[in-house]
């Protein structure tokens, strides 16, 4: 099952549905001790409990009572807890009166020394940047890097936007947050700002949200599952035949590139359109490379634009590609061409795959990205009527029908020239296997941002090298040992 993330009204719907739960605290006492067990869990990793110190900040609501009870078992547990309350009056009383019996204390200004500083100033919530009391005492934290406490930030990092996962400045920039019972569009749109992600069972019955409130995520394992393979039967031919439309004789880079790509991606076999088919066939004599459209064979699915230009000849061949009913990926060029002439995917019945960065997306969209990616992305898959592929460090897939899978990249190794058109020979393999553009775009982004992760180790890399590692990515997800 794929990971679910939901809005914050669908949270609040599925902690309501939960009834006496809700309303005779169980739910917050469940949420409460969660983020003590993380933290004790941390704790006990970097020396023990008994004597060491947490400050926890704590806001108006109930995130701050989550906070202030979490405070009374680590409190109980000899732990030196102090809690500063940006808003004494409105602190949440039952979970205030907690922490002081428990042997917590309040004060005006957080100590130095502090080993973990829980952020319990806003949840789902919360609106907007932190406010000037709560930066500040952020502000004045010591990095974790240089010695300074933990931040542990209860349900989503106060100041970053719960459903759209922009984040506001300033906010908290949590190493681990603690969520309860489902995870929110932040912890995937923000992931970097959220840290690690841990995921506590409260009791609560999500799975009736609406699809427009989810927001989905491929797990390693279904990724490696969905990768087609050769089976018994196949041949060269039933694996699917994808034809990469890139480059030029002038700037080859592209063409090998992405068609490197298509054949690592699967074992079918791919063809090439383009004025570069000589450079592409002495980097990689797999393919097979012909000058024009009239010349190739016969192709399940194509991968067009990377570097192709956008001169007549190209939106001529791009114009005839997309009259097939073929699955086709259109990227970089082919967008430019496509934001000028949207008739030419207008009344498509073929799946088609756009697969933009932020600028091509404005093109096409009429309109920047803005900081709702999420909304952005799903309202041009509708308005098009196409699979739309928002690249970025977390990638956006959404289907027409509104449905968007996600992928956190989980580094920025792959933001280098070059790194997309390595994604479009992959995603445009998949399609040509049978994947429909979602899932061909979700599991191509997936083993891109591996294969970039593998590529690195650390230091910078080039498209080359992310190529290179593409083969080795597959099999991890595979869950294939090649030693
Ligand atoms: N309802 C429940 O049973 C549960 C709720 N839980 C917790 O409750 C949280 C939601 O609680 P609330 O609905 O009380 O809302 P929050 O505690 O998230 O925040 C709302 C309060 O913060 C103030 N506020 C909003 N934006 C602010 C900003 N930028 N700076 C400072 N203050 C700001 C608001 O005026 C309001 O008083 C969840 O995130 C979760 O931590 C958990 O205990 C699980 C169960
Ligand atoms: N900050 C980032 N972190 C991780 N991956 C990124 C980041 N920025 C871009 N990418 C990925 O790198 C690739 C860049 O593609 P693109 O912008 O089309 O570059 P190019 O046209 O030079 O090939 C995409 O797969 C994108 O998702
Ligand atoms: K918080």
């Amino acid at each position: 099952m794929p990971i679910r993330h939901l809005t914050a009204d669908a949270v609040r719907a599925a902690e309501h549905a939960a009834g006496d739960l809700l309303a005779n605290g169980t739910l917050m006492r469940r949420a409460s001790r969660g983020v003590a067990s993380v933290v004790i869990e941390e704790l006990r990793r970097t020396g023990g409990c008994y004597g060491r110190r947490v400050g926890i900040v704590v806001g108006a609501g109930d995130n701050g009572g989550d906070a202030l009870y979490a405070g009374a078992v680590l409190a109980r547990r000899g732990v030196a807890c102090v809690a500063l309350l940006l808003a004494p009056e409105k602190a949440h009383a039952g979970g205030l009166e907690g922490f002081r019996r428990a042997g917590g204390h309040v004060v005006g200004d957080l100590p130095d020394a502090l080993d973990v500083v829980i952020d319990g100033v806003v949840g789902i919530g919360g609106r907007g940047p932190l406010r000037p009391a709560a930066a500040a005492v952020f502000g004045a934290l010591t990095p974790p890097e240089d010695g300074g406490p933990i931040i542990v930030a209860v349900d989503l990092p106060s100041g970053v936007d719960a459903d759209t996962g922009e984040v506001h400045d300033p906010a908290v920039r949590a190493d681990i947050t603690v969520t309860f019972g489902v995870r929110r569009n932040v912890h995937l749109l923000a992931a970097p700002q959220c840290g690690r992600v841990r995921l506590v069972d409260i009791g609560i019955d999500t799975t009736g949200a609406a699809e427009a409130d989810t927001l989905w995520t491929l797990t390693d394992a279904e990724v490696g599952r969905m990768w087609p393979v050769p089976g018994p039967a196949d041949d060269k031919y039933s694996q699917g035949v994808v034809g990469v439309i890139a480059g030029s004789a002038r700037y080859p880079g592209a063409a090998i590139l992405a068609s490197g790509a298509a054949v690592a991606a699967t074992s079918g076999m791919t063809r090439f359109i383009g004025s570069a088919a000589e450079e592409v066939v002495s980097h990689h004599p797999e393919v097979v490379a012909v000058h024009t459209h009239a010349d190739a064979g016969r192709v399940q699915a194509w991968a067009v634009g990377p570097g192709m230009g956008t001169d007549d000849d190209a939106l001529a061949l791009l114009r005839d590609i997309l009259a097939t009913d073929l699955p086709v990926l259109v990227d970089a060029d082919g967008l430019t061409m496509v934001a000028a002439h949207p008739d030419l995917v207008a009344d498509r019945a073929a799946p088609t795959l756009l697969t933009p960065h932020a600028g091509e997306f404005a093109r096409l969209a009429g309109s920047e990205v803005g900081p709702d990616r999420l909304t952005a992305v799903r309202e041009l898959a509708h308005r098009w009527q196409v699979t739309v592929l928002l690249k970025g460090r977390i990638t956006l897939i959404a289907d027409p029908t509104g449905a968007v899978l996600g992928n956190d990249a989980g580094a920025s190794w792959a933001s280098t020239a070059g790194a997309g058109d390595v994604l479009s020979g992959m995603a445009g393999s998949l399609l040509a296997a049978g994947l429909s553009p979602q899932l061909a775009g979700a599991a191509a982004a997936r083993a891109h941002a591996h294969a970039a992760v593998l590529a690195a180790r650390g230091a910078p890399i080039g498209a080359s090298d992310l190529l290179a590692a593409v083969r080795p990515a597959i099999r991890e997800l595979r869950g294939v040992d090649a030693s």
